[in-house]
């Protein structure tokens, strides 16, 4: 079968048609429920759900090269080299059979951002952003168990800080644009999913 990348580029009368993927970003500062709401997106809507933590986590399993790296960066907090994440984003988009994504935790800074843009040439078609405060995401993290290493409050401070420095930016840009769709996340996650629902059966929303 096709994948989708193989389908992005054809030859249609000796021009190059384009099919890119639908992609949506969902951002929000650690513990605001991305992953959670990412769950039922898929359930409802048919989306692939990339969590960029995820695929992250999933190579330093992996025993590669790069595993040192990522995980020393993860445990600082840090955000790892957009080179390394973009790769497994494009594998993954490559291998999933579908052509809409939901993209969570990426992109994290600038660097990320401006890197997507130019090496896929795919442009959101909006972004949903999960608001909340600093004292509910702590406390959902910390009661979060799921074994994660960076799950403790010395790194989640660390976190706390590069999303305020790097992560907001990516938000204020995408917003300037309009293709942000704030959503108040510090609500029951059954509260939080009805917004989100709002937004992809909205008529506005074309690209959904
Ligand atoms: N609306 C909510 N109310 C209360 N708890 C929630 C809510 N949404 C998610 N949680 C819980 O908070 C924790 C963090 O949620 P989740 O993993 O979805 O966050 P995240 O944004 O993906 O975090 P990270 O950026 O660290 O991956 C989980 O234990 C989840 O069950
Ligand atoms: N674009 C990204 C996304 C994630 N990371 C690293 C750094 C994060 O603290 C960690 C966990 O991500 P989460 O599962 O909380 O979304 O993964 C990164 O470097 N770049
Ligand atoms: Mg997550």
């Amino acid at each position: 079968m096709e994948t989708v990348l193989e389908a992005a580029t054809k030859e249609v009368n000796g021009t190059v048609a384009e099919k890119k993927p639908t992609v949506i970003f969902v951002l929000g500062g650690p513990g605001s429920g991305k992953g959670t709401q990412c769950a039922n997106i898929v359930q409802h809507f048919g989306y692939t759900h990339l969590s960029a933590g995820d695929l992250l986590r999933a190579e330093i399993k992996s025993g590669s090269e790069n595993g040192t790296m990522i995980q020393n960066m993860i445990n600082e907090g840090k955000i790892v080299p957009s080179e390394v994440t973009i790769k497994l984003l494009q594998r993954a988009i490559a291998e999933s059979g579908n052509d809409k994504f939901l993209i969570d935790g990426f992109p994290r800074n600038e660097e990320n951002r401006a890197a997507f843009e130019d090496v896929t040439k795919i442009e959101p078609a909006f972004v949903l952003f999960f608001h909340c405060s600093e004292e509910e995401m702590e406390r959902r993290l910390l009661s979060r168990n799921q074994g994660r290493e960076d799950d403790n409050i010395e790194t989640i401070r660390k976190r706390f800080k590069v999303f305020l420095e790097s992560s907001l930016p990516v938000i204020e840009h995408y917003n300037s644009r309009e293709k942000v769709r704030k959503i108040d996340a510090a609500r029951p996650i059954e509260e939080v999913f009805e917004s989100v629902k709002a937004v992809f059966t909205s008529k506005d929303e074309k690209a959904v």
